[in-house]
């Protein structure tokens, strides 16, 4: 029996993922099957994608480490947020960094800081979005369609969420869809459907960052923003500074917290 695989596993506003300490490269990176499996909850550990903490390749850059992500289907995503957020949680507890850190991801370095559970995590700059009829579409580090709508709470987000994501001007790269709802003065809801689960997820880090921006877009706000957003599994509050269309000192501020461990 070949050895096995030390893994923790992490949630942050339910968004779940599993982590490895891969400094020592024992886990092979193009090994895309074996990420699936294991984040298959039936058959494997059970997670929305899975991470992989590694050296940061270009030693001329300063930084931490690196932070390798896998969708729960065993391919490469995009940024995450909520997953950027558990990876400092992870290298927090693994020794790797103290309380604040900068770490390499696919899309450029993240600043970011721990409290406890809490992390805050810097987010690229957005400069740039586009209409697709009423949604906005944005990119905050992954692809996002942005729609508000009424009754959120009942709405068949697999099956809508899924439609869009499918459709013919999506199919080929995806896209995640969010869906956004006010619900008091301030106080917005958001689900998801995520590219690379192909489901609907407990929260989504990058995807409620670009609800947040659709909001300021749509409610013309300008300068410094804080927006709560309720997730299914929790609260996330995003915070940027609004010029006209241009994101800048993007935060995503949320919990990040350790679950189990075990070996696989
Ligand atoms: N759950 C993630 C998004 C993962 C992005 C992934 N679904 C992709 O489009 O590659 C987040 O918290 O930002």
């Amino acid at each position: 029996m070949s050895r096995k695989i030390a893994f923790s596993k992490y949630q942050g506003a339910g968004n779940d993922f599993i982590l490895i300490d891969n400094r020592n490269n024992d886990f092979d990176p193009n090994n895309h099957d074996l990420v699936a499996k294991m984040c298959d909850r039936r058959f494997g550990i059970g997670a929305d994608g899975l991470m992989l903490l590694a050296h940061t390749k270009n030693s001329a850059i300063a930084s931490d480490f690196e932070m390798i992500y896998y969708n729960a289907d065993g391919q490469k995503g995009s940024m995450c947020g909520n997953g950027g957020r558990c990876i400092v949680a992870f290298a927090r507890d693994l020794g790797v960094i103290n309380d604040e850190t900068v770490f390499m991801a696919v899309d450029g370095l993240h600043h970011a800081n721990i409290h406890e559970e809490q992390v805050q995590l810097g987010m690229i700059d957005v400069t740039h979005y586009d209409r697709d009829g009423e949604a906005y579409v944005l990119q905050t580090g992954s692809p996002h369609y942005v729609q508000f709508v009424a009754g959120l709470a009942e709405l068949d987000v697999y099956t809508v969420g899924g439609t869009i994501r499918n459709n013919d001007v999506y199919k080929t790269d995806g896209i995640n869809v969010n869906f956004v709802e006010k619900e008091d003065e301030g106080v917005y809801f958001c689900r998801t459907f995520e590219r690379g689960v192909e489901d609907e997820t407990f929260a989504c880090g990058t995807g409620a960052t670009a609800v947040a921006m659709a909001i300021a877009l749509q409610e013309k706000r300008e300068g410094h923003q804080e927006i709560p957003i309720r997730v299914l599994g929790g609260q996330l509050r995003i915070s940027f500074d609004k010029q006209g269309d241009s994101f800048t000192q993007v935060f995503l501020h949320g919990p990040a917290k350790w679950v189990f461990q075990g070996e696989f």
